[in-house]
C-alpha cells in the first residue's frame, strides 16, 4: 500500500518519522531526507526526532526480529512496519513513559490515514511493554545487520565478528582533520580548550600522526576558526590516506589523480599536506557524479585550496590521459559497510547483490586507472567496506592477473587495524575507531 503523503510540519512528530522510515524502506538515503525532517519539527524536539529515528534504524534488523517473532502475517503496509518498529525502539531503548508511547504512536498512525494498523500495533506494543525486560535483552543480545552481511562478516571476520556486529550499532565518533597550512594539532587543541570544547588526541596509527576526537556533540560549524578552514571533520581511519603516501618519501613534484573524489576530504587532505617535503605538482580530481563534485567545491572554497586542483567529471572506468600520474589515489565506490555507525540506513538499503555489482564496478576502475600510472607509480586502493571480496580479495586478484604490478608494504600501528594477505583493514571495534576502512598501496612495475 502507497501513501503519498509528505513531511510536514503539521503532522506528529512521530508521523514525519514513520513517513521518513517509509522512504529508507523505498530506497531513499537518510542523508537526502535527515534535513527535510528536522526542519518540519520544532526546536524543542529536533533532538528526540534524532534519536528516534537514528536509534530505530541502528537497531532495525534486531526489532524487527521481535516484531516478526509475534505477528503472523507481515502487515502488507511497510508504513505499519516502521510505526511499529519505531515504538518498539522507544518503547526498550528510551525513556519515555510507556503509556505515551503506545499514545503517540497510535495518534501519529491515525494521523498518516492508516487506521487499519492501530489494533495490530497496539495489541504488540502492550505485549511488548508487559515484558520489557526480556526484548530488551533480546534486543541487545545479537547483532541488527541483515542476515545475508552477518553471514558474510562471520566467515570474513570470525573472532572480530560479534564485537563488530555490536559496535556497528553505535554511534561513531567524531573526529578532525587539522589544517596544516593555518594550524597544527598542538594550536588547534589549545583553541578548543580555550572555547571550553571537550576533545582528546589520539594517535591515528601511522608515523607519529595524531587525530582529534571530540568527546562532546558539537555544531561543526561552531568549531574555532570552522569558517576560515582551520579544521575540517574526517573519520581518523580516513585520514590515513595522505599520511601513508608522505610516508613514502617520495621524490618532488608528484602528478596526484584523485579518482572518485567526492566530496573531496581526501583530496582536501593531500593539498593540506603537500608541502616542500611531500610535493604535490599537480593533482587532478575526477567523480563520475556531477552533484556530488558541487561538494567538492565547496570544501575546497571554505579550506581556500579552490585553485590548487583540476576537479573534473569523468567515469574511473574510461578516463585517460596522455602524461601519466606518479600517485593515484583511488577511493572507490564500495558497499559503505564500514560506515554503518554514520549511516544506519545502509542496512536496509544494500542488498547481497549489490556486492557482486560493487565488486565487478571496483575491478573496471582499477583495471583502466592502472593504464594512467607512470612506470615505478604507487596506487593507494581504499574502501570503507568491511567485506574482503571488496579489499583484500580484490587486490589479491588484481595482482595475480597483472604482472607489472606489486604490493608495497606500510605499516599501520593500532590494534584494530589489521594486517591483511596485502594491505590492512582497519575495524571499528571500540568506541573510539575510526570507521571500517581497507588499505592497499600497490606499485607499477
Ligand atoms: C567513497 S566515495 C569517495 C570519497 C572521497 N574520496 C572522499 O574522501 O571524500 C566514492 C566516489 O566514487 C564515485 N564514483 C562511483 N563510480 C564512479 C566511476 N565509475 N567513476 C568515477 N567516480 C565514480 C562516487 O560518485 C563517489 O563520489
Amino acid at each position: 500500500m502507497g501513501n503519498n503523503m509528505q513531511i510536514n510540519p503539521q503532522l506528529p512528530v512521530r508521523a514525519n518519522i514513520i513517513l521518513t522510515l517509509e522512504k529508507i524502506n523505498q530506497g531513499q538515503s537518510l542523508s537526502l531526507l535527515l534535513d527535510d525532517l528536522l526542519t518540519a519539527v520544532k526546536d524543542n524536539e529536533k533532538g528526540f526526532t534524532h534519536e528516534l529515528l537514528l536509534g530505530t534504524l541502528r537497531h532495525w534488523h534486531a526489532i524487527s526480529r521481535i516484531g516478526e517473532s509475534l505477528i503472523k502475517q507481515p502487515p502488507t503496509d511497510i508504513g505499519i512496519t516502521c510505526a511499529l518498529n519505531m515504538g518498539l525502539y522507544e518503547l526498550l531503548c528510551m525513556n519515555t513513559p510507556d503509556y505515551a508511547i503506545i499514545n503517540e504512536t497510535l495518534n501519529a498512525v491515525k494521523s498518516l490515514n492508516k487506521n487499519y494498523g492501530v489494533g495490530l500495533i497496539n495489541a504488540i506494543l502492550r505485549k511488548v511493554a508487559d515484558k520489557k525486560e526480556k526484548f530488551a535483552k533480546k534486543i541487545n543480545k545479537n547483532h541488527s545487520l541483515p542476515n545475508w552481511l552477518a553471514k558474510e562478516l562471520k566467515q570474513d571476520w570470525g573472532d572480530y565478528y560479534e564485537n563488530l556486529g555490536q559496535n556497528l550499532r553505535k554511534p561513531a565518533p567524531i573526529f578532525l582533520r587539522v589544517n596544516g597550512k593555518f594550524s597544527t594539532l598542538t594550536y588547534y587543541a589549545n583553541l578548543l580548550n580555550s572555547a571550553d570544547i571537550a576533545h582528546e588526541i589520539l594517535p591515528l596509527g601511522v608515523a607519529h600522526e595524531r587525530v582529534i576526537k571530540l568527546t562532546t556533540s558539537q555544531k561543526v560549524q561552531f568549531l574555532p576558526h570552522f569558517q576560515d578552514g582551520f579544521v575540517s571533520v574526517q573519520d581518523r581511519h580516513a585520514q590515513l590516506c595522505g599520511h601513508i603516501l608522505k610516508a613514502l618519501n617520495l621524490p618532488k613534484n608528484l602528478r596526484l589523480l584523485d579518482a572518485c573524489t567526492a566530496p573531496g576530504g581526501k583530496l582536501a587532505q593531500l593539498l593540506e599536506l603537500s608541502n616542500d617535503v611531500f610535493h604535490v605538482e599537480h593533482i587532478t580530481a575526477l567523480d563520475n557524479d556531477e552533484k556530488r563534485l558541487n561538494r567538492v567545491h565547496d570544501n575546497l572554497a571554505r579550506l581556500q585550496l579552490a585553485d590548487k586542483a583540476d576537479v573534473i567529471c569523468a567515469d574511473g572506468t574510461s578516463y585517460r590521459t596522455d602524461t601519466l600520474f606518479n600517485v593515484i589515489v583511488l577511493d572507490a565506490p564500495c558497499t559503505a559497510t564500514g560506515v554503518i555507525r554514520r549511516h544506519p540506513d545502509i542496512t536496509l538499503l544494500r542488498t547481497e547483490q549489490d556486492v557482486a555489482q560493487t565488486v565487478a564496478l571496483q575491478a573496471d576502475i582499477l583495471q583502466n586507472l592502472w593504464q594512467n600510472l607512470a612506470v615505478g607509480g604507487h596506487l593507494l586502493y581504499i574502501t570503507c567496506s568491511l567485506l574482503k571480496s571488496e579489499n583484500e580479495r580484490q587486490i589479491t586478484n588484481f595482482l595475480a592477473k597483472m604482472s607489472n604490478a606489486k604490493a608495497v608494504d606500510f605499516e599501520l600501528t593500532l590494534p584494530n587495524q589489521i594486517k591483511q594477505a596485502v594491505g590492512y583493514q582497519c575495524l571499528p571495534l571500540n568506541d573510539d575507531d575510526g570507521d571500517g576502512f581497507y588499505y592497499a598501496l600497490l606499485q607499477k612495475m
